[in-house]
């Protein structure tokens, strides 16, 4: 297996630097283009295994896609709501996001549609959202166990209705079940039963909606109805820059004590995840912002924090992995949902920590990290892109560490190291 060797910075980053599409917003922009009536483009789009595969599952069920990856640009010529393919085998990886969505987008059609992913992909909770889409008319055939990948979904429309729904492992299903909504031959009102995790990704999903012309009206926390019968505009959309993959960047500036500008990524993004910058700020950073930038400059010792990452917990490999080097411990609580992702999250940032020789303790939905010196080590990855590159920040200040299957970040990143290499020789 292919591995790379991080080259320990000994000076301060100083760069700026330019990320992709994010994939979150690529995806649901997919497929609300997808059900619109007519050409939507979307601009800044991400070119990554998780989008590809979802451009892909939209162009089997009938739907056009151009992908023109020299100008990051896709056009998706929207059916109005029809799903022209009445049979499909469709393939979604390891992508979390197309494993729900394009579910739950099937569930308007008119056939029948078989799921499957890599055997990760198998094993990630996908039930309570099909449970959902068989009280509004579909049947769901499990290969294997229910309630997982590979199934076959034989739906002829989505009813609509009143549904409770689960979604204290993952808020994708929630995300998926209201992206469709509209186009149920009823109002749906969707209560979620006890704790929604990863709430910034379902106020992504409202917010997109809303940016193609459907509302949601939400009812507290956790109650939300669609009115049938809204239709998505076809339009122009430019995609954000991913605020996630930009956490690697920013934290090389606070563990080298430098300086890194993203572009084109503010403050008044609508992703969850840019709350990175009050992290780091409370960990000592300064941040300076602009309408068109975001600005990172580290202190000469990052400070410890103790702090709840349900909402933004894609950074809690971003945060372990440069733990190590700060005044005092570091807590990451209320993360128990990691544990479902692309590996189990807590198991792995606790066991390559724990190989770098860092002092952490594991919880069921928490870790605590102490600071101290680090011996390198190669580092295992479990087919995680953000292993690797979260990792990749703890080898700028450590001679030594390598990285295991660097390709891994194709997931969301495919440039990823060559990014973070020209971030070094700025
Ligand atoms: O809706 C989304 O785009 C996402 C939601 C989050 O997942 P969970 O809701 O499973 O926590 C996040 O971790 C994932 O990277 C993207
Ligand atoms: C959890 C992630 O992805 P997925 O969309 O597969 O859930 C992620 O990108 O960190």
């Amino acid at each position: 297996m292919d591995t790379i060797e991080i080259p320990a910075l000994n000076r301060p980053v100083d760069a700026t630097v330019e990320i992709p599409g994010s994939k979150s917003l690529t995806n649901r922009a997919l497929l609300v283009a997808a059900l619109a009536q007519g050409d939507s483009i979307l601009e800044n789009a991400l070119f990554s295994e998780d989008s590809e595969y979802f451009a892909k599952c939209v162009e089997q069920l009938g739907i056009p896609i151009t992908l023109n990856p020299n100008l990051a640009q896709i056009q998706v010529a929207g059916r109005g709501g029809d799903i022209p393919a009445k049979q499909a085998d469709l393939f979604v990886g390891l992508a979390g996001t197309a494993a729900r969505f394009i579910s739950a987008l099937v569930a308007l059609g008119n056939g029948e549609y078989r799921l499957d992913g890599v055997p990760r992909m198998r094993e990630r909770p996908m039930g309570d959202m099909l449970t959902v889409l068989q009280a509004g008319g579909a049947t769901v055939n499990f290969e294997g166990n229910s309630g997982f990948m590979p199934y076959t979904v034989y739906s002829q429309g989505f009813a609509g209705g009143n549904f409770r729904l689960k979604a204290n492992q993952t808020s994708q299903q929630l995300s998926a079940l209201l992206m469709i909504a509209p186009y149920a031959q009823q109002d749906t009102n969707i209560e979620v039963e006890g704790t929604l995790v990863s709430q910034s990704y379902v106020k992504m999903t409202c917010r997109l909606m809303a940016d193609f012309g459907v509302e949601v009206i939400q009812i507290g926390d956790n109650q939300f109805q669609i009115k049938a019968g809204q239709r998505y505009q076809a339009r122009y959309y430019t995609v954000e820059p991913d605020a996630s993959n930009a956490s690697y960047f920013f934290a090389a500036a606070a563990v080298t004590g430098g300086r890194v500008r993203v572009k084109h990524l503010t403050k008044q993004s609508c992703q969850g995840d840019i709350l990175w910058l009050n992290v780091l700020e409370q960990m000592g950073c300064q941040i300076k912002d602009s309408d068109d930038y975001t600005e990172v400059t580290g202190p000469k010792q990052l400070q410890g924090i103790d702090i709840d990452m349900n909402d933004i917990s894609d950074l809690v490999q971003t945060l372990g992995a440069i733990a190590p080097f700060a005044s005092s411990p570091i807590t990451i609580r209320n993360v128990e949902h990691i544990r479902y992702k692309e590996t189990d999250r807590i198991k792995a940032v606790v066991t390559e920590l724990r190989r770098l020789g860092v002092q952490v303790e594991e919880f069921p939905d928490r870790l605590k990290i102490e600071p101290g010196p680090i011996t390198p080590a190669t580092i295992e990855t479990y087919h995680d892109h953000r292993m690797a590159m979260a990792f990749a920040v703890t080898g700028l200040k450590v001679p030594g560490i390598v990285i295991k299957d660097p390709g891994c970040t194709a997931k969301t990143f495919p440039d990823y190291f060559t990014r973070f290499f020209q971030m070094l020789e700025q």
